[in-house]
């Protein structure tokens, strides 16, 4: 058993200060080396445990009723973080932290955050898109924790992150890599997964402000 992480030690409050201001400033956010080594190592064996376990369910597009299997969409299979594990309790602490920076800082009204590990096999990708609808209000500020241990410069599977005003602008190319963590608006910021050569890791998460769409509550998942 590996010593359990301190949440504390998850992001810090620098870096949680240097995402506020870029997320203002420019609405994303992308650096590396900003999460524990140890405990991307954790989760990373957490998800190949999943992959060779058959502990993943192929990730579909829209929600609910609207759900649809479109690998010509996006290739990745999923498992939503539950608590399960230490290193999952970790990662969703650093992140309620995170949340709670942003809501003081920005008046954001987060209170929600769901999250899944995300696993593209070789020649996966996620067509470019939004993670949100505008004015649904319901994702509003996306993250994404790397967690392959090492990424060869012709790995393939980086995230492009382009300008929210002229989407066909590349903002940058985000390596994923362990350690390196990006979080943007979900509303504005398009973003895609290039093919990737290798069998890429990550944990894709959202925070939410549940939209009551009349009577109707918007769902989790
Ligand atoms: O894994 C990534 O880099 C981004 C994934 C993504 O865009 C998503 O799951 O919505
Ligand atoms: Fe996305």
């Amino acid at each position: 058993m590996s010593p359990p992480l301190s949440a504390a030690s998850l992001l810090g409050q620098a870096t949680i200060n240097r995402i506020v201001d870029a997320l203002v400033e420019q609405g994303w956010f992308a650096d590396s080396k900003v999460l524990d080594p140890a405990l991307c190592q954790q989760l990373y064996a957490e998800i190949c445990r999943l992959a060779e376990h058959d502990g993943l369910s192929q990730a579909g597009i829209g929600r609910g009723t609207e759900h649809h299997l479109r690998k010509d969409i996006r290739g990745d299979a999923i498992h939503w973080l539950n608590r399960e594990s230490q290193a999952q309790r970790t990662y969703l602490a650093g992140m309620a932290e995170l949340q709670q920076s942003l809501n003081q800082a920005l008046f954001l009204g987060l209170f929600e955050y769901e999250a899944h590990f995300a696993h593209y096999p070789p020649g996966a990708f996620y067509q470019r898109h939004l993670d949100s609808f505008r004015g649904r209000a319901n994702r509003v500020v996306s993250t994404v924790g790397y967690l392959n241990p090492e990424w060869p410069a012709d790995g393939g599977g980086e995230m492009v992150i382009y300008h929210p005003d002229a989407s066909d602008q590349e903002m940058a190319r985000v390596v994923p890599e362990a350690g390196t963590f990006t979080c943007f608006l979900s509303e504005t910021v398009p973003h895609e997964v290039l093919p990737t050569r290798l069998p890429r890791t990550s944990i894709a998460g959202w925070f939410r402000r549940n939209a009551s769409l009349g009577r109707v509550l918007d769902p989790a998942s």
